[in-house]
């Protein structure tokens, strides 16, 4: 048997049990890069994975690339690999007046319209966050808000209307792509799981020009560096409770 998983070619055991899970592997690279003794220890598609030591504290940076389905991939590998505690770091469009550029959201708990967790258990089950996570990331990010944000699968819609107007009628926040498969599968496999996003631009049907998305500004690079900070600080803070 080989010494690496198949789909993300990282080591079958011995990681930490701690990770920061991003969507763009340069972002994985850019967090390793803040990290003592970072090392690579796997790259396959578009799945790069390093340990490292922040604070003291061994944990793991990881991309998972973009939508659910292969995030997921990513997830089952890392804990088969001995993960235990995931915190997602990624990018998100607003919904919500306050919510603008830059800011940091913190997931509370997800809306499951990502097109693969219903293929793991029915979709009346609820995707939400780990409490101490929520705690930790906001002890970290006092600034940051924090709500339910719509995980969907499909980036922007084509024929079929969004229901944009129930979700903003529900007071959901952001709006991203992979929160909520990361938060069905840890509490199905009895793991902990949280996120922290980023907001890259506003979503709401009264901002509807797609050529507007620009998630490659100084704001949201900016919100980025912060965000990996948070989240980092926030896995030392979810040390040793795995
Ligand atoms: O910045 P990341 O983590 O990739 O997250 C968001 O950005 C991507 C879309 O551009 C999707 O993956 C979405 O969830
Ligand atoms: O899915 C996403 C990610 C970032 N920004 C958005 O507007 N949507």
């Amino acid at each position: 048997m080989s010494d690496v998983l198949p789909i993300t070619k990282i080591p079958r055991h011995g990681l930490p049990p701690r990770a920061l899970v991003v969507g763009d592997p340069d972002r994985a690279t850019a967090a390793a890069e803040s990290l003592e003794d970072a090392a690579l220890i796997g790259q396959n598609r578009e799945y790069r994975s390093y340990t490292g030591t922040w604070k003291g504290v061994p944990v793991v940076v990881s991309s998972h690339g973009v939508g659910g389905p292969g995030a997921l991939c990513q997830f089952g590998e890392l804990a088969e690999a001995g993960v235990r505690t995931f915190l997602r770091l990624g990018t998100a469009g607003s919904l919500a007046d306050g919510i603008t550029d830059g800011d940091l959201v913190i997931a509370e708990a997800a809306v499951r319209d990502d097109g693969v967790t219903q293929q793991l258990i029915h979709p009346e089950f609820p995707a939400f966050a780990t409490p101490e996570a929520v705690v930790a990331l906001s002890r970290a990010a006092p600034e940051a808000h924090r709500g339910v944000v719509w995980t969907r699968a499909a980036f922007s819609p084509l024929v079929l209307t969004l229901p944009m107007a129930d979700y903003l009628a529900a007071r959901v926040i952001a709006i991203e792509m992979e929160l909520s498969t990361l938060l069905v599968f840890a509490a199905l496999r009895g793991l902990r799981a949280g996120g922290v996003l980023v907001i890259d631009g506003d979503a709401r049907p009264e901002h509807p020009d797609p050529s507007a998305y620009d998630p490659h500004r100084d704001v949201v690079a900016a919100g980025v560096a912060r965000a990996t900070r948070v989240a980092l600080d926030a896995l030392v803070e979810l040390e040793g409770a795995e």
